[in-house]
Formats: structure tokens, C-alpha cells, sequence
């Protein structure tokens, strides 16, 4: 058995991975963490864990946590894992980092776009990008996981084999996101409030949304280049879901089949990817409580452009399912363990 501690339990994504580790037949939660629920019962911050979890909260103590666990997952707010993380804790364990601390390879554009300073900057450069599709072999010899965030495993998988393949101008790609309420976590927040978000749409973080350099980031690796993007995400009254749509210019006249073998080139041996069946565009009441993404493209001829979509929820494949596929390679797991659930629906 795998022993696991969360940092961070107590939020929507350290609750999912909850959700999901109980159902993993190799692991036993050994540690929740948590800032503001010290010594209360699990259970009592999720009663859907009710008579499945008789843990108590303990504290952030990730030194204490490393003598106890085989992995720890951080949750946690922007800053807090580089905060924690030395060299003797990542001797004793292997860490999955759901924040952004150790996505962005570039320190000075992390901080830049995240405001804040980076505490463990000689960890950026070993940190492996846990995106599973592009980075199996690198992850499964990782000892610190760089969880990716939401709406660029949405955006990035939806677009990578036009990207890689060289159909598109990568230049000209504009992302057009919509995400849940969950995605802005548990925290209260009157931007959250039923509200605000009931019977509303807006877009915020336009121009400026700091998962712009990291879709950049791996863009550009997938296309050999340095890549600039538009990305613009909105808040939508749902509580999981993550849906994008991008356009971009096409290269050269394709037809419908040619860029279908392109999809099935890069995702026909990807479980958690479903390239869907032409004319069908993904929604995200199709992968709601799982880890799939569902993405599918339309060539628009008129313009010479290409739009490409995707559908996933924030909380599985953005977050928690993502980070226990992540630990399924690093510890020599089947990768889709705990992972197989179908969507729930409705
Ligand atoms: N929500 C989502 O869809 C996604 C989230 N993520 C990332 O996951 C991380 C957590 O996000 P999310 O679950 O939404 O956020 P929440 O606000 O729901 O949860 C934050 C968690 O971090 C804990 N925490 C907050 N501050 C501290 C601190 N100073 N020390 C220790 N623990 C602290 C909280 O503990 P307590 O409740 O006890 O105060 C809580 O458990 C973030 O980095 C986010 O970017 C990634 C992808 C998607
Ligand atoms: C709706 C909403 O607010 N979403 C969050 C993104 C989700 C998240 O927590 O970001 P990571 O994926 O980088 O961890 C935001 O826009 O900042």
C-alpha cells in the first residue's frame, strides 16, 4: 500500500482527491491535512465522507508528514508547497504539487504573473510537468510533480496535435474558456456568491489570466517555438466543468479526414482522452465526475481557420484525477487505476 498525505484536504481539490484515493485499491490516506480544521473530524468539513472516513484533520507539517507517508499531494494556495518543500523531505517522499509553484520553468515569469516570490526556485528546473499524455516517461521518474492547472490541460490537449503536427499557425490561437464555480475553490469569496454567479456569465482575468504563460509554455515546446496566445477565461453558473473553444489559422487547405488522423495519431492509445465523432462537440455534462477529456475540432473553410474544442471537469482531470494518474506512474501503477469511473449524468 501506498501511504498518502494531502496538504490542503479540506479544499474542493484536496475533497476530490479524497474522493478518488478511497477508491484506489494500493493506497491509505494516512494524513489530512489542513489549516483551519486541526483535530475536527474529517467527516464533519465533508459529510459525503461520513462513515467512510473516521480520520481527523492534522495540521501543514510537512516535514512530520514525510516520516509517515510515501507521497504527498499539496492542495494548497499559490506559494505554499515551495514554501515547505527541502531537500530532506524529498528524500524520504515523492511530492505532487497541485498549485502552479513549480509549473513555469522561467522563476521571473512565475512571479511576475503570480505577484509573488518564489521560495524554492532550484526545484523549478527537476520539476517534471505532470501532464501524463506528453510526459509519462518523465513523470514515472519524477520525485516532484508539477500538477498542471485546469484550463491549460483543457486547452493544451484540445490543441497539441494541431500544434505538434505544424497544421496550425500557433501564433494565431485564441482560447475561449468557460469554467464551474469550484474552479475559484472553497474559499468565500463575494465574486462566488450564489448570486454573483446565479444566471450570469462574465469573463475576467482578460489579457492577463496567469494560465496564460503556462498554455504558452507548453505550446511552445510542442511547436518548437516560442508561441503567444490570447486566452480569455469566463465564470459560468455551474459547479464542475470545464469547456474551451480555440481558433486558429490553418497552415494549409486539410480536410476533415486529414486532421481526424492527426487526433487519432496522438490520442487513439490515450484512455482519458475521447476523440469524439465528427460534428459532435464536447460537453461538459459528458465528462462530469470523471477523468476524460472530450475534445473534437471543425474546419471552417470560409476562413481558413480551424476551431478546436474541449470539455473536462476542473476538479478530475484539471485537479485530483489528474494528480492520481501522476502518482499511478510514479509508483508503477496501471495509470487509469482508481480512475476508471464513467461519467456521472445527469
Ligand atoms: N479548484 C480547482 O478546480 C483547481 C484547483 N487547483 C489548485 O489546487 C490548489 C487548491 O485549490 P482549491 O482546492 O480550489 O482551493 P480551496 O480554497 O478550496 O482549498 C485550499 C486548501 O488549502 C488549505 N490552505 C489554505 N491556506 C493554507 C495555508 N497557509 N497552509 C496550509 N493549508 C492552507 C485550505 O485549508 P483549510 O480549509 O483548512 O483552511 C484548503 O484545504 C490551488 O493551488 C489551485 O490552484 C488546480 C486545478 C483545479
Ligand atoms: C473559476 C476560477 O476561478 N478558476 C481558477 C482556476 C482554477 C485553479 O485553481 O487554478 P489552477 O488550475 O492553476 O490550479 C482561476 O481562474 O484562477
Amino acid at each position: 500500500m501506498v501511504r498518502v498525505g494531502i496538504i490542503g484536504a479540506t479544499g474542493y481539490a484536496g475533497g476530490e482527491l479524497v474522493r478518488l484515493l478511497l477508491g484506489h485499491k494500493d493506497v491509505d490516506i494516512k494524513w489530512y491535512g489542513s489549516r483551519s480544521y486541526v483535530d475536527q473530524a474529517y467527516a464533519s468539513v465533508y459529510q459525503n465522507m461520513f462513515q467512510l472516513v473516521d480520520a481527523k484533520c492534522l495540521d501543514d507539517n510537512m516535514e512530520a508528514m514525510a516520516d509517515q507517508v510515501d507521497v504527498i499531494f499539496t492542495a494548497t494556495p499559490q506559494g505554499l508547497c515551495a514554501s515547505l518543500v527541502n531537500e530532506e523531505i524529498l528524500k524520504k517522499v515523492k511530492i505532487i504539487d497541485l498549485s502552479a509553484d513549480f509549473r513555469i520553468k522561467d522563476v521571473s515569469v512565475y512571479e511576475k504573473w503570480y505577484g509573488i516570490e518564489h521560495k524554492a526556485p532550484q526545484y523549478i528546473e527537476e520539476a517534471v510537468y505532470g501532464l501524463c499524455e506528453v510526459n509519462r516517461e518523465k513523470v514515472k521518474k519524477a520525485r516532484l510533480v508539477a500538477n498542471p492547472g485546469c484550463y491549460p490541460t483543457c486547452s493544451f490537449l484540445s490543441v497539441y496535435p494541431c500544434v505538434k503536427e505544424g497544421l496550425i499557425d500557433p501564433n494565431t490561437i485564441i482560447i475561449d474558456a468557460k469554467s464551474g464555480t469550484s474552479g475559484a475553490g472553497r474559499g468565500a469569496k463575494v465574486d462566488n456568491l450564489f448570486c454573483e454567479v446565479n444566471e450570469n456569465i462574465k469573463a475576467y482575468g482578460v489579457a492577463g489570466h496567469r494560465h496564460t504563460p503556462e498554455i504558452e509554455e507548453q505550446l511552445g515546446y510542442a511547436a518548437g517555438e516560442p508561441v503567444l496566445i490570447n486566452f480569455t477565461p469566463h465564470l459560468v453558473p455551474m459547479q464542475r466543468g470545464i469547456l474551451v473553444t480555440v481558433y486558429a489559422s490553418l497552415k494549409k487547405d486539410v480536410t476533415y479526414e486529414e486532421v481526424k488522423a492527426v487526433y487519432d495519431k496522438y490520442y487513439n492509445d490515450e484512455f482519458f482522452v475521447r476523440v469524439l465523432n465528427k460534428d459532435v462537440c464536447p460537453q461538459t455534462r459528458w465528462v462530469e465526475g470523471s477523468n476524460f477529456v472530450d475534445v473534437n475540432f471543425k474546419i471552417d473553410p470560409r476562413t481558413k481557420r480551424i476551431i478546436m474544442m474541449g470539455a473536462m471537469d476542473n476538479l478530475v482531470k484539471g485537479a485530483a484525477g489528474q494528480a492520481v494518474q501522476n502518482m499511478n506512474l510514479m509508483f508503477g501503477f496501471e495509470e487509469a487505476e482508481g480512475l476508471r469511473m464513467a461519467p456521472v449524468f445527469p
